[in-house]
């Protein structure tokens, strides 16, 4: 039962699907920076690819930050998670200004679930803070601030993966 379990995707051992609208995770990001801007003021804005890239955008546009920066990371494969492969750290200017602990940078992404990604860029920067804008329980003690907890058998879809397509009625079976 276990090796069959092992077998499962991520999003298979998860289950419960919790879909976001483009306009859902705009107003989510809005509410997030509302409170990052209570914290702030921040030097930069670090995206944790790809995921993060959505959600930084918006923060840096709220929070009037034009300093952006990546930490590229490679983990899941559509749903299965591998190794984490740090695929290119931050720049050198952006390591700078945050002293090269990463005091006052602010890291996004969009989501933690198991924590490995957000574990391994905090030991890259001790000092930043961590913003996500959806966390996972196994998560979510990672990240300094969040909007929004969702519970661990559940997979985020996002906008940015997903079409509109037809569901069958409730009464027909519909989940
Ligand atoms: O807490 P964890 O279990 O480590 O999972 C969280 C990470 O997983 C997703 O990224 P993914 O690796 O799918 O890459 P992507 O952002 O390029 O889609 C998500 O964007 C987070 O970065
Ligand atoms: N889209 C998506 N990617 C993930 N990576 C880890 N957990 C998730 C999730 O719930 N949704
Ligand atoms: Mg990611």
């Amino acid at each position: 039962m276990a090796e069959k379990n092992s077998e499962l995707s991520a999003q298979e051992r998860a289950g419960r699907p919790f879909p976001v609208s483009w306009d859902q995770f705009h107003r989510d990001c809005r509410a997030l920076t509302w409170r990052l801007n209570e914290v702030g003021p921040f030097q930069a804005v670090i995206a944790i690819t790809r995921g993060g890239l959505v959600p930084a955008a918006i923060v840096a546009r709220e929070l009037g930050v034009r300093v952006i920066d990546t930490v590229c990371i490679a983990s899941y494969d559509h749903d299965k998670q591998g190794d984490l492969k740090v695929l290119k750290g931050i720049s050198e200017a952006t390591a700078k200004l945050g002293g090269g602990t990463g005091k006052g940078l602010l890291i996004v992404d969009d989501l933690v679930d198991t924590g490995k990604t957000g574990k391994l860029v905090r030991e890259m920067l001790p000092d930043a803070h961590f913003a996500t804008v959806y966390a996972k329980p196994k998560g979510r003690p990672l990240v300094d601030t969040f909007i929004t907890e969702v519970s661990q058998d559940t997979w985020i879809f996002f906008p940015w993966d997903t079409a509109l397509s037809f569901q069958p009625p409730i009464r027909d079976g519909a989940a």
